[in-house]
């Protein structure tokens, strides 16, 4: 199967809660909260690709030296074998607002273990638990 690379973010604001977004109707997976980011286009750095989502997604301006590798996750869906790279971000301008339609909501670490996610992202749970 073939390998699809996605770079997300775990944004962290001043209060140490984590933001996620929703999957909207019609997507796979719709409904399922996940960490802000998608897919790299071709030839696209991963933070790079991240940078973009997160203005793409949220409206907000970051840059590459603001993102700090946190840890990855692999898993093989139906079609593809998922690398899902994780970034921790605590600084970037603007106020994140949902633009493609998304819910998104600020959680506590401990409060991400509870909600439903795709999983791919579980092992990433504890990775996150561990940098704060
Ligand atoms: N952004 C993000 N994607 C995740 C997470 N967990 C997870 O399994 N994924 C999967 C879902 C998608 O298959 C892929 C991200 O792709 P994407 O957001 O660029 O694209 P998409 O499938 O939502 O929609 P499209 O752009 O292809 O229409 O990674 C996560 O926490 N964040």
């Amino acid at each position: 199967m073939p390998l699809l690379t996605v770079a997300c973010a775990v944004l962290l604001n001043a209060d140490g809660h984590v933001l996620v977004t929703d999957r909207p109707a019609g997507k796979d997976m719709a409904g399922l909260w996940e960490f802000p980011g998608g897919k790299l286009e071709p030839l696209e750095s991963p933070e790079a690709a991240l940078v973009r989502e997160l203005q793409e997604e949220l409206g907000i301006e970051t840059s590459p030296a603001c993102l700090s590798p946190c840890g990855f996750a692999s898993w093989s869906y139906e079609k593809v074998n998922l690398l899902l790279l994780a970034f921790a971000i605590r600084r970037w301008r603007g106020t994140p607002v949902p633009r493609e339609g998304q819910r998104m909501q600020w959680v506590p670490v401990n409060g991400l273990f509870r909600l439903d996610m795709p999983p791919a992202d579980r092992p990433l749970l504890g990775q996150i638990a561990a940098i704060l």
